[in-house]
């Protein structure tokens, strides 16, 4: 089944609408750098059942940045910006005015970011619930493909509410029976969020939350560009990221007791994370198309001391570590061949989400920064867990900087009872999920993908939190010189 080709450049607006809109949005990836809108593509369009206001329109963005050269293949962006046009203004949704503008044959329209109205968000679930019945489970409508996996009837009475955090997609819950997550930054190919989300729901996880269905572009070429998914809504989750941190602040609040002996202890939820961590990692090597393979060490080696030199242009800090961190990966390149497989790439306690029924892991989108084809190579399971090591080292950390003002004893004994809840929940989480102790190979290939997550974070740090590279950069000291 294929869409009909819709997508149109759409030059009765003026761009500088959109380049005012994303700016101030939480998901746009490109802030402060110079950038122009290229051009707007509509990609499809959606009515509501009843045929009344809004009419949903989806847009793609592109953005051209002035700061990489004209070969470089991170110039050019696309971002996703559905719309909701209204006749008159609706004041309710003044937040997420995007503009006015003459629509061709249609007369003055305002528009609005659809994510935020309710009204516009039920077209989704009225198109993936008349999925559901369709042949294969895939529905053309407006111009784009909807697919349903069989075996959930989504609630299309349900109220749409868009989430407030931190993200860099958008995510919208439909009362508690589903989350559509809307990807922002767009590729043509086959998003690996949706990728393995489909191959462990078909394969029965019981770590992610089941993937009920995702919406997709064509275009005349067959070009597919995946826009959406939706999933089931896990209503009992809470962060793990934000579980640890209160963890690690009871234990500040005794420290003269060890993070054994105070309540809220994490180290069982750290051993049924590796758990997990472990039962997903073996159903993607079962399930995954890619199955397993392997890749030389030397190759690993060599793409790690890759991202190392190219963070010392931006993390000059890291250059007294360079020569130790250079040895690392040395050693590794003489081990045997890496065995990969699909992993989720970009793992921490901020993906992990704690339910009634045991831990889940979300988000398999990996690297951000990584292009769609990096993101879709097979890479080795040690990264993962190397990600996780490096969250459950950042927790303490984080609660440790944002207690400064006791005396030098209390912050000492702080510091101390860091690396101990540090130590035992790191213990505890990779014991479970090597199910005894690391070989003495495998010990080096997970030092040393550690040591590349951390210079990933100095990376990040120095972008996003500039006042949290310590944090990496201390790790990365602890690493070269034990
Ligand atoms: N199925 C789900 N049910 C409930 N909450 C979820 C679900 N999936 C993700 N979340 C929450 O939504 C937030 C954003 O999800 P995530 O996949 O990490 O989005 P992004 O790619 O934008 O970072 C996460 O912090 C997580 O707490
Ligand atoms: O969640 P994203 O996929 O956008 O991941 C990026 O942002 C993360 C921070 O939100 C960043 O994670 C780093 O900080 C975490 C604490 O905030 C910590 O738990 C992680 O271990 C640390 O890497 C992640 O690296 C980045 O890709």
């Amino acid at each position: 089944m294929t869409t009909e080709p819709s997508a149109t450049l759409i030059d009765h607006v003026d761009p500088q609408v959109f380049v005012t809109y994303v700016e101030k949005t939480r998901w746009f990836g490109g802030k402060g750098r110079p950038f122009t809108v290229s051009a707007v593509r509509r990609l499809g369009e959606l009515t509501p059942a009843s045929g009344a206001e809004p009419r949903v329109a989806l847009h793609l963005v592109e953005l051209t940045y002035a700061d990489v050269a004209a070969d470089d293949p991170h110039r050019v962006e696309h971002y996703q910006v559905p719309l909701a046009f209204y006749a008159e203004p609706e004041t309710r949704l003044d937040h997420a005015f995007v503009g006015w503008w003459e629509e061709p044959g249609r007369g003055w329209v305002h528009a609005y970011d659809a994510l935020h109205d309710r009204a516009a968000m039920a077209c989704w679930l009225d198109a993936f619930a008349a999925a559901a019945g369709a042949p294969d489970g895939a529905l053309a409508a407006g111009g784009l493909l909807f697919h349903r996996i069989p075996g959930h009837a989504v609630d299309t009475t349900a109220t749409a509410t868009l989430f407030t955090g931190e993200q860099s997609n958008s995510s919208v819950s439909f009362g508690e029976d589903a989350l559509m997550k809307v990807f922002r930054k767009v590729t043509p190919g086959i998003n690996p969020d949706v990728r393995v989300h489909d191959v462990l729901t078909r394969a029965g996880s019981e770590h992610v939350a089941a993937l009920y269905g995702w919406v997709e572009y064509v275009s005349p070429d067959g070009d597919v560009t995946q826009l959406a998914m939706l999933q089931q809504f896990l209503r009992t989750a809470t962060d793990g990221w934000d579980i640890a941190l209160t963890s690690v602040r009871n234990l500040f609040a005794e420290a003269d007791l060890h993070a054994g002996e105070v309540g809220g202890d994490f180290a069982g939820e750290s051993s049924r994370l590796g758990e997990a961590l472990r039962e997903v990692h073996d159903a993607l090597a079962e399930h995954f198309p890619t199955g397993r393979g392997s890749t030389p060490a030397a190759a690993v080696a060599a793409t790690m001391s890759a991202r190392l030199d190219a963070a010392l242009t931006v993390v000059p800090d890291l250059a007294s570590y360079a020569d130790g961190l250079h040895a690392l990966y040395a050693s590794v390149a003489s081990l045997p061949d890496v065995e990969v497989q699909q992993i989720h790439g970009d793992l921490h306690l901020g993906q992990t989400l704690r339910t009634a029924l045991g831990w889940k892991i979300v988000d398999f989108e990996g690297e951000p920064a990584k292009t769609l084809a990096e993101r879709s190579l097979p890479d080795s399971r040690w990264r993962d867990v190397a990600g996780m090591l490096r969250s459950l080292d950042y927790a303490p950390h984080v609660v440790e900087r944002t207690r400064s003002d006791d005396d030098i004893d209390e912050l000492n004994q702080r510091h101390v009872r860091a690396y101990e809840w540090a130590h035992r929940n790191r213990n505890h989480f990779l014991v479970a999920y090597a199910g005894g102790e690391v070989g003495p190979d495998e010990r080096v290939l997970l030092d040393a993908y550690v040591a590349d997550k951390a210079v990933y974070e100095c990376v990040y740090e120095k972008r996003n939190r500039p006042t949290w590279i310590s944090i990496p950069l201390e790790a990365i000291a602890r690493i070269v010189t034990t």
